[in-house]
């Protein structure tokens, strides 16, 4: 057998016995990470800002709710490569004893709605204090009965650039997604932390230019960034971009900053929820923005433009925001997207946007489907 039939198989015996766990690869690296617990492993955490000291698996919420608390999966078995792979085997863990995944309404707007919404928020950008607001959809797509780790392993083969993720945990239930964008990851004694914003679909020959609505929509990130950096008292720091960063069927503007790890210590946690929600999934103001979110989108969020990845596991962090993702029921895919809407915006263009976004996803399904 191949690697990737036996992750895959591997991947499936978890979901079979409904086991708590998180499986992930990081961008430009091929080698598989899986933490593997039982239900009394995850735990609910009550706010944003009680990260602080814990180590784990996060999986954050957009907005924390009923429907979606903020979850840690604590350090149990954790498999770093496919040779941890290949010595264990899951068959021999007890099934879990975790619960059904809770039937929920997925509201779907049609394409008329959609663009009726957007109309109504650029009004709103034009006449308010409000400059820039994430409006999303969802996007469903019928589940057959395809192997979830083959999907998972279809994903990873194509986006080898992105945080490509399976998360199966009580109360969420079961996500997938590859994600591209950083929220805070550590390298080495540094930090590293992302503004990406501005989206066109990607090009055979990355011959791309940037419309003046892109390149103001990513400031706009970038400039909360450092009042940010300015609240936690961060500087020096250094910055790479704004540059191309391709990902998946789309493109995007990205801005690096870096600076020493030491400068927050003991106040990551803090530090994490002073950054959630970024501007890049919210918009500016960010409080005038969430608020109208709540007000424009049908839908709950629950963990898509939430983040997660692992905390503290070995010293490093490794967190990322949660998009190009979808939530998995037992008979459909409920795809996630959205994008920026600002005075500059074209309802058509951002309707077609969020229809590149999710073709990610919607190919790997395709590929496996069509197996
Ligand atoms: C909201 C999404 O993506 C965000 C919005 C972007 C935009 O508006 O151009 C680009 C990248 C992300 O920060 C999404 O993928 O659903």
């Amino acid at each position: 057998m191949v690697r990737r039939d036996e992750y895959s198989f591997f991947i499936d015996s978890l979901l079979t016995r409904n086991l708590p766990f998180a499986a992930w690869s990081m961008p430009a690296e091929h080698h598989p990470e899986i933490l593997i617990g039982q239900k009394e492993d995850v735990i609910n955490l009550s706010d944003f800002n009680k990260l602080n000291g814990q180590e784990g698996f996060v999986f954050a919420p957009y907005r924390l709710g009923e429907t979606s608390p903020l979850l840690l999966l604590k350090p149990g078995i954790y498999l770093r490569n496919y040779h941890d792979l290949q010595t264990f085997h899951p068959e021999d863990l007890p099934q879990c004893n975790c619960g059904e995944q809770t039937v929920r309404d997925h509201f779907i707007i049609d394409k008329d709605n959609y663009l009726k919404d957007i109309e109504a928020s650029i009004t709103e950008i034009r006449k308010t204090k409000l400059s820039k607001v994430i409006v999303s959809r969802l996007i469903p797509q019928k589940r057959n009965d395809e192997s979830i780790g083959k999907l998972y392993m279809q994903l990873r083969k194509q986006t080898p650039n992105a945080f490509v993720y399976l998360v199966n945990l009580p109360e969420a239930g079961l996500w997938m997604g590859a994600t591209p964008e950083v929220l805070l990851q550590s390298h080495g004694k540094t930090l590293e932390t992302v503004s990406l914003a501005g989206t066109q679909a990607r090009r055979a020959d990355s011959d791309y230019g940037w419309h003046t609505k892109d390149i103001e929509e990513q400031a706009f990130v970038s400039r909360y960034m450092l009042d940010v950096f300015y609240r936690f008292n961060i500087h020096p720091y250094t910055t790479k971009g704004p540059e191309t960063m391709e990902s998946g069927r789309v493109a995007h503007l990205k801005t690096s900053f870096y600076f020493p790890a030491k400068k927050l210590e003991d106040r990551l946690g803090d530090f994490i929820a002073g950054l959630h929600p970024t501007p890049a999934v919210c918009g500016l103001p960010k409080s005038t923005a969430d608020r109208y979110i709540s007000k424009i989108e049908k839908h709950d969020r629950r963990y898509y433009t939430g983040y997660l990845g692992p905390w503290q596991m070995n010293g490093s962090v490794r967190l990322f925001v949660n998009l190009r993702c979808m939530e998995l029921t037992p008979d459909r895919y409920i795809l996630y997207a959205g994008g920026g809407i600002t005075a500059k915006s074209v309802p058509e263009d951002e309707w077609e946007e969020t229809n590149n976004k999710a073709k990610t996803l919607l190919s790997a399904i395709e590929a496996v489907q069509n197996i």
